[in-house]
């Protein structure tokens, strides 16, 4: 079975403390992608699970079983890496097949298992190539198959696209879902591209410095983030943050001053906190509205730069009541150009607030 279970798993290289101690718990036949920004430990807990980094403290299992000092063979695992690793002097359906010969499987089993992962991922014809005879795309697929005969309770994917162009990337991914659809073994996957991850992934684990920020659907990490670092992290392009003082709160609503004096309303409970405590709003550039007069709970500005790519249009606004450049994504018909001046109004229900420990206000 491809359930796992990760229990204060701690990875330190000497003094560096690369995982801070981890729990999660993966469903037998569930998609999980492992996201977070470069140097998170992504990679080092996935090579944690696959057996080739050896876990400091702390307990994994596979299917029940123990496997800290299990070797990479016996876990019941198939990794894939962005380099593919195939054999150069091995054609396709010799690459495919080593493991098993190594494994001392049967020349009919060997047949059967490549056949059946040739179909799968539709490279019958290029079984008798060599790698170097192959695309960028045909190669991670033969990567991919290597895996397949294997039969894993868990595949290990590490950043396997990000070799590929961005159209190829787009054609994989679909087929990694249409794999699993068919497969629906057990599959990790770390990416740092974060629509791979929201398309891909059943459940989405965030990290950020050896630490689990938040685990949750694609949408529920996109509607509901724990804190501030997961509300930037995923969504693209980012969530606004503005820094504000709270003005005064009642239940699920909370008045709050921006950096200009602008006065906002935002759905969010921020009662407990004393008048004047400094909190970030957060609102998704789609969320945002730029109009080109003033309204109740506006903030003046200027739109920077206008970028119109036909079904959309995104204005990246100075305002003074905010530090950063704000970006709204609007309607291609709205009529706001680079130079003009703009209001933009913040739809209290779309809002987040964050208090000083970066966790995200309670929302109605
Ligand atoms: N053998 C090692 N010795 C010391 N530090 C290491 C070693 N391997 C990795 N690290 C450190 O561990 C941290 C996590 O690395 P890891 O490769 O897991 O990050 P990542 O989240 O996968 O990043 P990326 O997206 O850039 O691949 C990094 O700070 C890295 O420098």
């Amino acid at each position: 079975m491809g359930d796992l279970q990760i229990k204060a798993l701690k990875k330190a290289y000497g003094d560096v403390k690369v995982l801070q101690g981890l729990d999660l718990e993966i469903q037998d036949g569930e998609f999980v992608v492992f996201v977070g920004p470069s140097g998170c430990g992504k990679s080092t807990l996935l090579r944690c699970i696959a057996g080739l980094e050896e876990i400091t403290e702390g307990e994994l299992r596979i299917g029940g079983k123990v496997m800290n000092d299990v070797p990479p063979s016996k876990r019941g695992i198939a990794m894939v890496f962005q380099s593919y690793a195939l054999y150069p002097h091995m054609t396709v359906a010799e690459n495919m097949a080593f493991g098993l010969k190594l494994a001392g499987a049967s020349k009919q089993e060997i047949a059967a298992a490549v056949a059946r992962a040739a179909a799968i991922l539709q490279i019958e014809p290029l079984l008798e190539r060599k790698p170097k005879a192959l695309s960028g795309g045909q190669r991670q697929r033969v990567a991919i198959g290597r895996a397949i005969v294997r039969k894993p309770d868990v595949f290990l994917f590490d950043e396997p696209l990000s070799n590929l162009d961005a159209a190829l990337r787009v054609q994989m991914r679909v087929e990694l879902s249409k794999l699993h659809q068919e497969l629906k073994t057990t599959m990790i996957y770390v990416t740092h591209d974060q629509v791979e991850a929201m398309t891909l992934a059943h459940r989405i684990v965030v990290i950020n410095r050896g630490v689990i920020e938040q685990v949750g659907s694609p949408l529920e990490l996109y509607h509901q983030p724990a804190n501030l670092f997961v509300a930037g992290f995923i969504g693209s392009p980012r969530m606004n943050f503005l820094p504000c003082t709270l003005v005064s709160a009642e239940a699920g609503a909370a008045w709050v001053a921006l950096s200009d004096g602008t006065r906002l309303h935002v759905a969010a409970d921020a009662r407990g906190l004393a008048e004047g405590t400094p909190l970030t709003l957060g609102i998704r550039p789609e969320h945002l509205v730029a109009a080109t007069e003033p309204g109740p709970e506006t903030a003046a500005g200027r739109i920077q730069v206008a970028e119109h790519l036909g079904d959309i249009t995104y204005f990246y606004v100075d305002a003074p009541c905010c530090p950063e450049t704000l970006t709204v994504k609007a309607n291609p018909d709205n009529p706001l150009a680079t130079g003009s001046s703009a209001f933009i109004a913040f739809p209290a229900e779309h809002g987040y607030l964050f208090g000083q420990d970066g966790r995200t206000l309670p929302r109605p």
